[in-house]
């Protein structure tokens, strides 16, 4: 890992949750994302104090997840996590990896099969590797983890299953739960199953799929997520980045938590 004064990320993650401190990461898809607009997203990231970087996509068919995890790299204030759609995605110098079991489906490869395969190059990397139960719920549409994965997605309303899925995930020992209502989702994971999903675990709660807005983002926080993702929503508008932020420090500032 590379020499930084930052805590582990899973144990920022960790005393952010106890301290109730809400966060926000940009997601960055590397098919989507030249080298000179990564240089920018940076800049914007590091002006606005964005929480965390997260790398990945469920296909990626260009070859730049390295020059773009290398690039992003070149600061030490926000942590880069890879978010790997596959065993293919692991790139060495991203600060850690969400490695994801797709808990909410029942396909082998991707509860445990593609673990298989990845844990002796994961074990000779630097990388920090943090255990998360990925749940992915319906979001209005056919997601591109849904059809890649051959998995159902967990039905919007269900939050009895989400609650239970989510707590046999934190009783396997893993270390998040990621609610995801898929990238461009037409509605994002509801506050209530949000809500119950956080009475019901004490890990730390990431929630991501379709957020447009930064009153969306906040309402998403104030029902029990503690970090909420943005992919799309920056992509098509990068204003977002910064109204999202002051929303998100707003909140903090209003609990009496500092960054
Ligand atoms: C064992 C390792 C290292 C990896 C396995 C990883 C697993 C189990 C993944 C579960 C399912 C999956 C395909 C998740 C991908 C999540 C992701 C990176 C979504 C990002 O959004 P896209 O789906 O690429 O959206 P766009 O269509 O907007 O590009
Ligand atoms: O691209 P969006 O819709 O913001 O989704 C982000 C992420 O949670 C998808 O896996
Ligand atoms: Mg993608």
């Amino acid at each position: 890992m590379k020499e930084t004064n930052l805590p582990s990320v899973y144990s920022r993650l960790l005393r952010d949750h106890k301290r109730g401190y809400k966060a926000v990461a940009v997601l960055v898809d590397p098919d989507k994302t030249t080298e000179d607009q990564c240089d920018e997203l940076l800049t914007n990231a590091l002006l606005h104090r964005i929480d965390y970087f997260f790398v990945g996509g469920s296909l990626i068919t260009t070859d730049h997840i390295h020059l773009l995890v290398e690039r992003l790299r070149k600061q030490d204030s926000i942590p880069v996590l890879l978010f790997p759609g596959s065993n293919l995605h692991i790139d060495p110098k991203a600060d850690a990896i969400l490695l994801l079991s797709l808990i909410s489906g029942r396909n082998p490869e991707l509860l445990i099969g593609q673990h298989v395969a990845a844990a002796p190059i994961l074990r000779r990397s630097a990388l920090e590797v943090i255990p998360t139960g990925y749940l992915l719920i319906d979001g209005g549409r056919q997601s591109a983890v849904q059809y890649i994965s051959n998995t159902t997605p967990i039905p919007h309303e269900k939050n009895t299953i989400a609650v239970c899925t989510a707590m046999a995930g934190e009783m396997l020992g893993l270390k998040l739960i990621y609610l995801d209502a898929g990238s461009g989702a037409l509605r994002t994971i509801s506050p209530s199953m949000i809500s119950a999903v956080r009475r019901s675990i004490e890990v730390p709660l990431i929630v991501g799929g379709g957020i447009t807005d930064a009153d969306t983002a906040r309402k998403l926080l104030e029902a029990g997520a503690d970090l909420v993702v943005i992919g799309n929503g920056i992509e098509k508008n990068p204003e977002l980045l910064s109204e999202v932020s002051q929303k998100v420090r707003a909140m903090n500032a209003a609990l009496n938590v500092h960054e």
